[in-house]
């Protein structure tokens, strides 16, 4: 028999379900995503980091958990939301039960949740805190602790999952890339190897002459948790190395880069995340199907006066999806070329990121 499990929201709902993963309580910015499958590439993605995540689709576990699909070292996501879980995942690569993944990484999970209504409810009022927990306690207790957190654009979450130190991939490749790690995805280190690129992977805080020291060829903001304007040592650090290497930049790279140049960043009702946001590229006319996870975006409208250009766009909200200079080799994207999970229909922007490279 499961135990009861709970989930306060800052707008004072309360609702009951069945606690599934750890034994215990975490708060978080509760966001939902609308993929069907991914579930493992999605909770260790570091984007989630102070946020508690919540599945549209009303099964989750089927194929249980293989470190295969891993995006960082372990569950990123504070807590997970959803309808139904299944404790007997198949997968002839599954070693674990979703319950037993979220268990062995100290995370709660929580289901019988009607996750469609609380859908509805964040698309109408916007993104809320929460509190998730799977031990007993107190209503009025856990209320106050999903109304008393700041909310995401208030806290460092950047730190929390950059590397510390410097680490090199793909030491044998002749050509190489700094990435600035603020909180990157396994699939994004995999694209750049896969084309033979080396990857020198640095803290999100490292200053611009010791990249340089690196003589890398190309430098990759990555993708990573929280509010762009927290990080603005990164942002800086664009902006010194704008004439000195390309730089394309993924998601909260994308937002590093353009706040480098001036542009504006606010924060989203809800966010995009799922595996099938459509996005039109304004100069070729094609659309990609794209895998997103964000909450923050860039003003369009303000981006006029800026020496860059808003390449491509969704076509759900018309909201920004890639931006360039308009003399730099500096590009970058708002969803995840790199997909896991998701379709690989922008793949294509890691050759331009090596073509580039390369004539650098
Ligand atoms: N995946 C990401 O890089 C997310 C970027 C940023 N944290 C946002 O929510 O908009």
């Amino acid at each position: 028999m499961q135990k009861e499990a709970k989930l306060a929201l800052e707008d004072g709902t309360i609702l009951k379900g069945e606690g599934f993963g750890y034994q215990t309580i975490k708060t978080g910015e509760v966001v939902f995503a609308t993929g069907m499958t991914g579930y493992v590439e999605s909770l260790t993605d570091p984007s989630y980091k102070g946020q508690i995540l919540m599945s549209t689709y009303p099964l989750q576990g089927n194929y249980g958990v293989s470190k295969e699909w891993f995006q960082s070292n372990g569950i990123k996501a504070e807590g997970y939301v959803v309808k139904e879980q299944n404790p007997y995942p198949s997968h002839s690569h599954s070693e674990n039960s979703l319950s037993g993944f979220l268990e062995e990484y100290k995370i709660p999970g929580i289901s019988n949740i009607d996750t469609r209504s609380l859908t509805l409810k964040i698309r109408k009022y916007g993104a809320l805190n929460g509190a998730l927990s799977t031990e007993e306690i107190d209503d009025e207790e856990l209320l106050a602790m999903a109304q008393n957190q700041p909310g995401i654009e208030y806290i460092d979450l950047v730190d929390k999952v950059s590397v510390t130190q410097p680490k090199i991939l793909g030491e044998e490749y002749k050509d190489r890339a700094v990435v600035l790690d603020c909180g990157i995805k396994n699939n994004s280190i995999n694209a750049l190897l896969r084309r033979e690129i080396g990857v020198v992977l640095l803290p999100y805080n490292t200053s611009p002459q010791e990249i340089m020291d690196y003589e890398p060829g190309a430098l990759l903001v990555s993708s990573g948790p929280g509010d762009p304007s927290r990080v603005s040592e990164t942002i800086q650090t664009v902006q010194k190395l704008s004439e000195r290497l390309p730089i394309f930049g993924i998601c909260l790279g994308q937002q590093i880069i353009s706040m480098a140049f001036g542009a504006k960043i606010y924060k989203m009702k809800f966010g995009h995340r799922g595996i099938n946001q459509p996005v039109k590229d304004l100069k070729s006319g094609k659309v990609s199907i794209t895998s997103q996870n964000h909450g923050f975006t860039i003003d369009h409208k303000a981006c006029e006066d800026l020496p860059i250009n808003v390449t491509q766009i969704n076509l759900n909200d018309g909201t920004v999806e890639g931006i360039e200079h308009q003399e730099l080799p500096i590009s970058s994207v708002q969803y995840h070329p790199e997909a896991g999970p998701g379709p690989h229909d922008t793949d294509y922007y890691f050759d331009n990121f090596v073509e580039n490279l390369k004539k650098y």
